[in-house]
């Protein structure tokens, strides 16, 4: 079970984590009747569960009642007063303890097993749900935020489960309980508690929202701190390099010096509160039990009554108090809700048409028939999106190797993405031996797509697990045949455990051309008869070089390929170069034509080709 400094402590994270985008959210008042009710339904299938822990609860409720009565019974049985006898009191304490002992158990196990449940069932619909967005919401948000969603938010989630809201069930048993009984036992006395428990409790409810208000000022100046922190130890390359040591010292201390400053406010305020409230209360106390040993000297109460009562007027008070700060938590639960259901909303931009077919086995030839496109994600503020592609038609029969040339910005990578249905037009149309990529089932699409990026992401895992990433179902050989037409063996077999090396975030360190090898490797063993390659623009020193160029020609061969190119060798070599300037084709031809033409690309020619490339600086 997460405790409250948990809670606080990711409610912190997740206001250090995600700062800027909840503003896309909705205030969580908008959804709140919609998200309880929804996040009901995940409890429904353990119902069973829930019930058990509501008996329980109610059960060890009222049995936490039984004990100031019988702590009255014994104050009786000192002062002479009618009482049980002993024995009764000592077995009426003994059944509830046990009671209460065994009614806690299963009241937590359940609690936490339908808690646990609950976050794993949210989890993995939520990552289910992810796995079938569109690129385009990805670029709309952080990284941060969405894994915050899945993890803190969805932890928020389990704790209002498995503690707020049974918090807020008990509070509620035990002030209904607690009142009603102290009724019972003195009416008197009832109504003068009725009107100072109250009032101390909003006395406490006014400063706590107060005392909060302060303490998630110094979490945002911590969380100032916490940033300077991460950027300048991810950026510390920068940090050194222009020598800003000294800056980001001065920077850091200054957020520390005030967070310091809002701590000590929150320390004076809390000096004085905890001190007054204690006073006010035994004042409060006092005030009961004069007016109580009254009652009971002229015999209108007894001792032990006075004391029951007691007890019941400071259980009251916990329950209006435990409520106070559930509220700030439920708060907080909710918007965590609200947020985790939004994303299980959102609907995906490019999806399978309800009549869609599977595509079948494609020659290879692609057309791109008066397209247009503009990003959506870029638009802000209802302004329209800026047109990306501009009427682009472009014919690339099968087997053929179109290489994309065009200054940066032009369109190339967009032009490419379009193949996959990465995004969706917005005229015109992609056709896939002659297919409208529309038309066809996206899986069906994808898997006779290959796509080698300039980055290669490796994911956590051996190097035999990345490469078979292209097919789950490659047996050990043909990863090793891939690896091998891939020029990748060698290296591998030099790692201290080979092709069973970890890599990804916690393994081995691989170079850009030993990691581009790996998605060649990766995309010879998924076999696809197109290929779209974004080459790497960082120059490879030239063994690297020679290596990937290699592999890359063994991969091209028989496919149609789609290339956008940095290096001369491949537009030299490329059946046909498409020059692309600002989202329009302007010229295609051989390097030879295209030259001759002594137009657009031969000038590109000679300022892109004839320059060295100048190596990627080191920060
Ligand atoms: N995901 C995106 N969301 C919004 N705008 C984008 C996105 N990707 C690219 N753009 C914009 O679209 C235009 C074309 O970008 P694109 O990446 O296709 O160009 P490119 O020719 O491949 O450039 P480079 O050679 O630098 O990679 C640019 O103005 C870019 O800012």
């Amino acid at each position: 079970m997460v405790n409250d400094k948990q809670v606080r402590l990711l409610a912190f994270k997740e206001r250090t984590l995600l700062r800027l985008p909840f503003q896309l959210i909705p205030p969580p008042q908008a959804a709140s009747n919609v998200s309880w009710s929804r996040l009901l339904s995940y409890l429904r299938p353990y119902r069973g569960w829930i019930v058990v822990a509501l008996i329980a609860m109610v059960i060890s409720a009222g049995l936490g009642l039984v004990i100031p009565l019988a702590i009255g019974q014994v104050v009786n049985l000192i002062t002479g007063d009618q009482a049980l006898p002993v024995v009764q009191i000592a077995q009426l304490l003994g059944i509830v303890m046990i009671g209460q002992l065994l009614t806690g158990v299963i009241q937590t196990y359940c609690l936490s097993f339908v808690g646990e449940r609950v976050v794993s069932d949210l989890r993995i619909a939520a990552y289910e749900h992810l796995q079938k967005l569109d690129l385009a919401f990805f670029e709309q948000r952080r990284t941060g935020e969405i894994t915050s969603r899945i993890t803190n938010d969805v932890t928020l989630i389990q704790t209002t489960v498995t503690n707020s809201l049974p918090t807020l069930l008990g509070g509620v048993i035990q002030l209904v309980g607690a009142v009603a009984l102290m009724l019972v036992v003195s009416w008197q006395l009832s109504g003068l508690a009725l009107i100072l428990v109250p009032t101390l409790v909003l006395i406490g409810v006014f400063f706590g929202r107060w005392l909060r208000q302060i303490s998630t000022a110094v979490q945002d100046r911590l969380a100032d701190a916490t940033s300077i922190l991460e950027e300048t130890v991810a950026g510390v390359r920068v940090v050194r390099s222009f020598r800003r040591e000294d800056y980001e010292i001065t920077r850091f201390r200054a957020a520390v010096e005030a967070t310091f400053a809002t701590a000590l406010k929150l320390a004076r305020i809390r000096a004085i509160f905890q001190p007054a409230m204690s006073l006010a209360v035994w004042m409060a106390l006092i005030g009961i039990l004069a007016i109580g040993g009254y009652l009971v000297s002229t015999g209108v109460l007894t001792t032990g009554s006075l004391i029951s009562f007691l007890f019941y007027a400071v259980m009251a008070a916990g329950s209006m108090g435990v409520f106070a700060s559930l509220f700030a938590q439920l708060q907080e639960a909710l918007g965590a809700t609200t947020r985790v259901f939004e994303l299980l909303d959102q609907q995906p931009l490019v999806a399978d048409a309800p009549d869609a077919i599977p595509l079948p086995p494609v020659e290879g030839r692609i057309e791109f028939r008066e397209v247009s496109f503009a990003y959506q994600s870029a638009t802000s503020n209802g302004s329209p999106a800026p047109v990306v592609l501009r009427d682009f038609s472009l014919t690339i029969e099968a087997g053929e190797m179109v290489a994309l040339v065009g200054p940066s910005g032009a369109g190339k990578s967009t032009i490419a993405s379009l193949i996959p249905r990465f995004y969706d037009v917005s005229a015109g149309s992609v056709l896939i031996d002659g297919y409208d990529v529309r038309r066809v089932q996206i899986q069906s699409l994808r898997d006779q797509i290959g796509i080698v990026l300039q980055e290669t992401q490796l994911f956590s895992g051996s190097v035999r697990d990345n490469i078979r990433y292209g097919r789950l179902e490659a047996t050990d050989e043909e990863i090793e045949a891939a690896a091998r037409m891939a020029n990748a063996h060698e290296f591998i077999c030099q790692l201290p455990d080979g092709y069973d090396t970890p890599v990804g975030e916690r393994g081995v360190r691989l170079s850009g051309g030993q990691r581009q090898r790996i998605a060649i490797a990766r995309a010879i063993l998924k076999n696809p008869r197109i290929l779209i390659l974004d080459e790497a623009t960082s120059s490879l020193d030239s063994e690297s070089e020679r290596l990937v160029q290699e592999a890359l020609e063994r991969l091209m061969a028989g496919r149609t390929s789609i290339v956008i190119a940095h290096r001369l060798s491949t537009v030299q070599r490329a059946d046909r170069i498409a020059v692309i300037v600002a989202g329009e084709l302007v010229e295609i031809g051989t390097h030879h034509e295209l030259l001759a033409r002594d137009g657009v690309y031969a000038r590109l020619y000679e300022r892109q080709f004839l320059q060295p490339i100048p190596a990627t600086a080191a920060v």
